[in-house]
C-alpha cells in the first residue's frame, strides 16, 4: 500500500484525543484581513471550519478587513488613516467600511465555507442587536466600543447547525448610528459574551515574539502585560493582546494568536500537540482548562 494513505490514516487517529476534548466547544476565530490570503488560502481555511462543525466544534466565524477598506478608500481617493491600530472613521468612511466588510468580505467568506460543504449565514453586529457600541474615543470618529452584547443569535445559529460568519460593524446606542469595531476587538467582545473555550486571533506573524524575536508557545497574562509596558509588544499586536487579556477576564478559557498564513492553521492549533502560535491562557482556577497542549499543567 501506499505509505502516503498510512500516514493519512495515522495522522486521523492522532488526531482522535484532540476531537473528543474539543466536542461540543465554542471555537471563535478572527479572520484579519492580512491572513486572508488567495482564493486557494480562502478555500483552505473554510474547509479547517467545516471540518471543525463536522467534528462538534461550534465555530464562529468573526473577520475583519482592513486592507480591502483602503483598497476602496484608495478607489474613492478617501485617505486612510490609523490611530493605536483603530482607523479614524468619518461619516462618510464608515459607509466604505459597512459596504466593503459586511458586503464583500462577509460574502466571500460566506461562499468559500458553502463551497467547502458547510452552511455559513453572514450577519454583522448590527444583526439581532448583537453588538451595541459606544463611541470609543472623540479622534477616532464612528468607531464603536462594545458596550452591550446579545450573543443570542449566534447560539441559535450554532446549534441549528450553522455557522455564523460576523462583520465587525455595529449599531450605536443613539440615533442609529453606525460604527466600525476592530476586528479583534468585535471577536474578543464576541467571545467573552459567549464564554468561548478558545478564541483564535489570525494574524500575519507566527505569534507573540519575546525581546529576542522567538516566538512565545505559551504566555502567562502578567507576561503580557509587562511586554506592553516594556515596548517589546507594539503596533497592531497591542490591540490584538489587549484583546486577549480582556476577553480572558471575561471568561475566556484560552486565547491563541497564530500565523493565519499557515496552511491549516486552525486544525495544527487544536488537532495536534504541536498546536501554533502564542497560547495566553486564563489564570482564573474558576476557569476549567479543556484541550490545553500535552505538557501544560491544567491538561
Ligand atoms: N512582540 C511582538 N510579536 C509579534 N508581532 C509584533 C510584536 N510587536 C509588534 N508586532 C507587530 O504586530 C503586527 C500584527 O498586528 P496587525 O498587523 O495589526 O495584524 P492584523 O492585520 O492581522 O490584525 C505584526 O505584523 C508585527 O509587526
Ligand atoms: C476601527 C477599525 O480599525 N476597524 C477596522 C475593521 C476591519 C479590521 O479590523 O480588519 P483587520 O482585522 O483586517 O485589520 C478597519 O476599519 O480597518
Amino acid at each position: 500500500m501506499n505509505r502516503d494513505w498510512i500516514a493519512t490514516a495515522r495522522t486521523l487517529s492522532e488526531a482522535l484525543p484532540y476531537m473528543q476534548r474539543y466536542s461540543g466547544a465554542v471555537v471563535v476565530v478572527k479572520f484579519g484581513g492580512n491572513a486572508m490570503g488567495d482564493d486557494d488560502a480562502m478555500a483552505e481555511f473554510a474547509r479547517d471550519i467545516v471540518l471543525m462543525k463536522q467534528v462538534g466544534i461550534h465555530p464562529v466565524v468573526c473577520h475583519g478587513g482592513g486592507p480591502m477598506i483602503n483598497d476602496l478608500l484608495g478607489k474613492l481617493g478617501i485617505e486612510s488613516r490609523f490611530v493605536r491600530g483603530k482607523r479614524v472613521t468619518t461619516r462618510e468612511t464608515v459607509e466604505v467600511v459597512e459596504m466593503v466588510l459586511s458586503g464583500l468580505v462577509n460574502k466571500r467568506i460566506v461562499q468559500a465555507i458553502n463551497d467547502a460543504g458547510g452552511r455559513a449565514v453572514g450577519i454583522s453586529g448590527k444583526d439581532d442587536d448583537l453588538m451595541v457600541c459606544e463611541p470609543d474615543d472623540p479622534e477616532l470618529g464612528f468607531v464603536g466600543r462594545p458596550v452591550e452584547m446579545n450573543v443570542q443569535i449566534i447560539r441559535d445559529l450554532y446549534n441549528a447547525g450553522l455557522i455564523p460568519v460576523i462583520a465587525p460593524v455595529a449599531t450605536g446606542m443613539e440615533d442609529n448610528e453606525t460604527f466600525n469595531v476592530n476586528g479583534d476587538t468585535a471577536a474578543g467582545a464576541i467571545a467573552g459574551a459567549l464564554r468561548a473555550d478558545r478564541l483564535l486571533l489570525l494574524t500575519d506573524v507566527s505569534g507573540v515574539k519575546g525581546g529576542s524575536g522567538e516566538v512565545l508557545t505559551q504566555i502567562h497574562p502578567d507576561q503580557v502585560r509587562a511586554m506592553i509596558a516594556d515596548g517589546t509588544i507594539a503596533g497592531g499586536m497591542i490591540p490584538k493582546t489587549e484583546t486577549a487579556l480582556k476577553a480572558l477576564d471575561e471568561g475566556v478559557r484560552a486565547v491563541v494568536i497564530l500565523d493565519g498564513r499557515v496552511p491549516n492553521a486552525c486544525l495544527l492549533e487544536l488537532f495536534t500537540e504541536h498546536g501554533a502560535g502564542s497560547l495566553i491562557r486564563s489564570t482564573d482556577p474558576r476557569v476549567k482548562p479543556r484541550g490545553l497542549r500535552q505538557g501544560d499543567s491544567g491538561l
